[in-house]
């Protein structure tokens, strides 16, 4: 049996995560987490029995904890609880499904457990890559990316060195309002927001699809992960979500991962790495799909991805303004306290004011987004 944990098991990836592992019957789950979905937990708790809940909110834990007394499970909460959930013992993987830059302490506590890594989680390594990397190698463990678009990407590398790769292509689906102009922007919805052409997910990410910054964070983790200059990725829009992604090889050959829009691939992939499972769903039929096209992104509607760019060129601190300015902003336009064109002025005005901290540590990762967020509830 493989043991894993989970950070984030009641959200999109975490719950297609235990399907995954419902299909499989060979995973063994130990630790489960969430923010305060504590039902969710709950029927988690009794389907997979783990030995760990960790939940962050403290109210929420203790209701959980007079819920469950009959089972054998701990419940802990808080960051410390996330942590021990991180570093448990007897797991061999933590899978990274919780959203937001939240996720780098508990990543950074399994790799120094010497645990793999199943990120989904993108915004850590968009903050803190230059930590998160070096550090893995040093303990000898492998990140094994989730995000579809970098899932692609490793499966195509199929272990290639990576100078045998000339660019990496990394496809988009633009998003709801793809062909709109700044005009029509000005007036659309959250609900309009929230309806993503081709995935379902949770809804930070589906807000960040429409805006690009989704591309955006993408580009970043795909330099992390890869260890690929800028220069060398490009995004390519492929409005029906069937290529993944591709690498482009020196000698002009491209391969490239298709598939129909199914997280459960790339979570499975993961966690069965270099292994390839039978998997129990849509499969794609070309002569039904009739077509896959391309297009540019368009950068000079969608700033989320050119600002991403920038901030990414910027380097040390600039991408944990550009990522904790998107997640407040989201936080905003969700509660709907913004409008959709608000985010990108958000994070503008944010990466415009802020004095780059070359090769920053932990501290000042966090403080950086504590002073990005200070500054944003001063005017927003
Ligand atoms: N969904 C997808 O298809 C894809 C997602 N990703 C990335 O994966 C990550 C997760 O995305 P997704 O599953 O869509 O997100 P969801 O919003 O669906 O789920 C988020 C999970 O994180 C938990 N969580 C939220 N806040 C906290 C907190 N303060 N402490 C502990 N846990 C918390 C949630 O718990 P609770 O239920 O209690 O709120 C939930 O379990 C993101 O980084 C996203 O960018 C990448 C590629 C595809
Ligand atoms: C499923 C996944 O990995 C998402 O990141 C998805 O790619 C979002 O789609 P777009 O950002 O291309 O709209
Ligand atoms: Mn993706």
């Amino acid at each position: 049996m493989k043991k894993i944990a989970i950070l984030g098991s009641t959200g999109s990836i975490g719950t297609q995560t235990l399907d995954v592992v419902r299909a499989n019957g060979d995973i063994e789950v130990l630790g489960i987490s969430a923010g305060k979905n504590i039902q969710k937990l709950e029927e988690q708790v009794r389907e997979f029995s783990p030995r760990l809940v960790a939940v962050w909110d403290e109210n929420a834990a203790q209701e959980l904890a007079q819920k469950i007394q009959d089972t054998d499970t701990k419940v802990v909460a808080g960051m410390d609880g996330l942590l021990e959930l991180a570093a448990m013992p007897d797991t061999e993987i933590l899978v990274t499904a919780i959203v937001g830059m939240l996720g780098i302490r508990p990543t950074i506590e399994a790799i120094r457990a010497g645990k793999d890594i199943a990120l989904a989680n993108k915004e850590t390594l968009v903050t803190a890559g230059h930590l998160i990397i070096p550090m893995a190698r040093e303990y000898g463990v492998k990140i094994l990316p989730v995000d579809s678009e970098h899932s692609a990407i490793f499966q195509s590398l199929n272990g290639e060195h990576k100078d045998e790769v000339h660019k990496l292509l990394i496809t988009a689906s633009g998003g709801p309002f793809r062909g709109k102009s700044r005009k029509d922007l000005e007036s659309v919805t959250l609900e309009d927001t929230l309806k993503h052409p081709n995935w379902v997910m949770g809804q930070k990410i589906t807000v960040d699809s429409a805006t690009l910054v989704n591309k955006g964070l993408e580009v970043m983790e795909a330099r992390w992960l890869f260890d690929v200059s800028l220069d060398q990725i490009q995004v390519v829009v492929q409005p029906q979500s069937v290529i993944h992604s591709m690498v482009e090889f020196k000698d002009g050959g491209i391969i490239a991962q298709l598939g129909t829009p199914d997280m459960r691939l790339p979570i499975q992939y993961a966690l069965y790495y270099p292994h390839r499972r039978y998997l129990n769903g849509d499969r794609l039929d070309f002569a039904k799909l009739g077509q896959i096209t391309f297009e540019e992104p368009d950068m000079d509607t969608f700033l989320g991805l050119p600002m991403a760019i920038q901030a990414a060129k910027a380097g040390g601190s600039m991408p944990t303004v550009f990522n904790a300015a998107n997640e407040l902003a989201v936080s905003k336009f969700l509660h709907k306290k913004i409008r959709f064109l608000d985010i990108y002025d958000i994070i503008g005005q944010s990466m415009e004011r802020h004095k780059v901290i070359e090769n920053p540590g932990l501290e000042e990762i966090l403080e950086t987004e504590s002073d990005t967020y200070q500054w944003i509830e001063s005017r927003w």
